[in-house]
């Protein structure tokens, strides 16, 4: 949402130090250098086998809008310490850039490419920390849905988020992450219009409120609506909420449909289970109960196993916020580097902890399935970019940090992961409607072994290396190693 009217465009949503570098490479001459940028991510979320990409249609419409407005120029004028002339090439800067994603809806897991970023190296630079910032939030709430989705199983589940969101746009794309991932509906009636998901409501504890009476409160409700789920919790459910319900709709038959109730406190087990009783025994066996308060996947198992009877899920704080994890932790970082005399050059980020260590290069990456196992998924399979797995008879899969873990497969089918979206700054990627990345999550998901999706203690998915980028990675920290030797200085 626009902040005030300086708030004109999304070039300054960068931090300063990303500004700081353009600088210098724009006053360096290096700026147009041929850059290639990937971002990954060290650990999926929420302890999970896997995650949930999401984030892309954002990202492409921040591309899309990428220019430094007049108001941007004079901000770094009056506030900066950059040339005329450099506030000059910013003003003219248009968006060249290849970008290859991950689409929407695909799975991605821990320490692979899920976005890159290829073109000159200062606007490859700009668009950091909007792309993380994006790809960081949705990732994480697709994710979080997805676990809800797996504990709810086949009942319906509504996104109640919007009023925790830390920011409202928060709000509106972590509904259509969640949505996504398998949500039904979300309360977000903005969402709704501009994603075009379902919207659903009850109503709130104010009504009841206001009339200080159940019975007072559900009847002008019915008045007023066909379609009546009341809230039942406000005074006490089984003496007044529940009875008050059901006379509402004896008394108002056929011109509404009594859709059930809502319950949002107490012992959701015990409550719903006499909820469930009374409402079969006046006759309404139809009548569906829908909790809310705090739950979660591990609240949601677990009413289910004390044998709930609760058939639609209304969740918010926890899903919207990430409650249990409020960051990925995506990074953003430099693969391989133009050396100037047209040559492209990879470049590593080196770290006393092996799996911080950036595995340098151009890559791809390779979902592989097994038609002898019921094309379920084998692994992910990281490749420089110009090796095809399909051109290969059999395929040697090794674990990249413990190598004694290999297996060889035959029967296999290798998909690139990574897709092409804009080239040259163009949009080449026709951005697919909601319903269709929904049902191509469902589909990825179904090609997942349960192993990976359990929620505690899930099997770890292979992203393996193939033995060319292995060897790369292994020569090139080798040749860092050497490198950093020969500039160091002993004390
Ligand atoms: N049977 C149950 N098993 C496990 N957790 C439950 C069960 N019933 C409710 N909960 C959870 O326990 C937490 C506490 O619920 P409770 O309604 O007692 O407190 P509350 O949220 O403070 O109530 P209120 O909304 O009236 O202030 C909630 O997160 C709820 O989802
Ligand atoms: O608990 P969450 O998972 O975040 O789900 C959203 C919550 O928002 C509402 O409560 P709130 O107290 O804001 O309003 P109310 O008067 O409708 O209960 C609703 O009753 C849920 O409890
Ligand atoms: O429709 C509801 O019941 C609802 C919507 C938002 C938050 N809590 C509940």
């Amino acid at each position: 949402m626009k902040i005030n009217n300086l708030d004109d465009g999304l070039a300054l949503h960068t931090d300063y130090y990303i500004l700081n570098m353009m600088y210098t490479y724009w006053k360096k001459g290096i700026n147009r250098r041929r850059a290639v940028f990937e971002c990954y991510f060290r650990q999926n979320p929420f302890n999970s086998g896997y995650a949930i990409f999401a984030g892309l249609e954002q990202v492409v419409n921040y591309l899309q809008n990428l220019h430094f407005s007049d108001s941007d120029i004079d901000y770094l004028r009056e506030n900066g310490e950059f040339d005329e002339g450099f506030l000059q090439y910013l003003k003219n800067m248009t968006f060249c850039c290849d970008v290859r994603s991950v689409v929407e809806g695909d799975l991605v897991f821990a320490n692979e490419p899920i976005f890159q970023v290829e073109g000159p190296l200062d606007q490859c630079s700009l668009v950091e920390t909007a792309i993380l910032s994006i790809i960081n939030y949705q990732v994480l709430i697709a994710t979080k849905a997805s676990r809800i989705k797996s504990a709810a199983g086949d009942d319906v589940l509504l996104e109640f988020g919007s009023r925790r969101a830390q920011e409202l746009e928060a709000g509106v794309w972590g509904a259509r992450a969640a949505y996504i991932a398998g949500f039904d509906a979300t309360s977000n009636v903005r969402a709704g219009k501009v994603f075009n998901i379902p919207v659903a409501g009850t109503h709130a504890h104010a009504l009841v409120q206001y009339y200080q009476n159940d019975y007072e409160a559900f009847k002008a409700y019915a008045q007023t609506h066909h379609d009546c789920t009341f809230l039942v919790d406000t005074y006490d459910t089984l003496k007044s909420g529940v009875p008050s319900a059901i006379k509402v709709a004896k008394e108002m038959g056929d011109k509404i449909s009594f859709k059930g109730v809502r319950i949002d406190s107490g012992d959701m087990a015990y409550i719903s289970k006499r909820v469930r009783e009374k409402l079969d025994n006046a006759g309404y066996p139809d009548a569906k109960i829908v909790a809310s308060n705090d739950l979660d996947e591990i609240k949601i198992q677990n009413l289910k196993m004390q044998g709930a009877k609760i058939d639609i899920w209304g969740v918010g704080t926890h899903l919207i916020t990430g409650y249990d994890q409020p960051a990925l932790g995506a990074v953003y970082k430099m693969v391989a580097i133009e050396d100037g005399n047209g040559n492209m050059m990879d470049t590593l980020k080196l770290s006393s902890n092996a799996e911080k260590i950036s595995t340098p290069g151009q890559k791809q990456v390779w979902r592989i399935t097994n038609s002898k196992k019921d094309d379920k998924s084998e692994g992910d399979y990281v490749t420089l970019r110009d090796e095809n797995p399909n051109e290969l008879q059999e395929l040697y899969m090794f674990h990249p940090q413990y190598t004694y873990i290999n297996k060889t497969i035959t029967d296999f089918k290798a998909r690139p992961v990574l897709q092409s979206i804009f080239e040259n700054g163009q949009l080449v990627y026709q951005l697919p409607t909601l319903a269709q990345i929904r049902n191509y999550c469902r589909q990825n998901l179904d090609s997942l072994w349960d192993e990976y999706k359990r929620d505690l203690n899930p099997q770890d998915y292979p992203v393996d290396l193939s033995q060319r980028l292995y060897d790369h990675k292994r020569h090139y920290i080798e040749y860092v190693h050497q490198q950093v030797k020969n500039m160091g200085t002993d004390d």
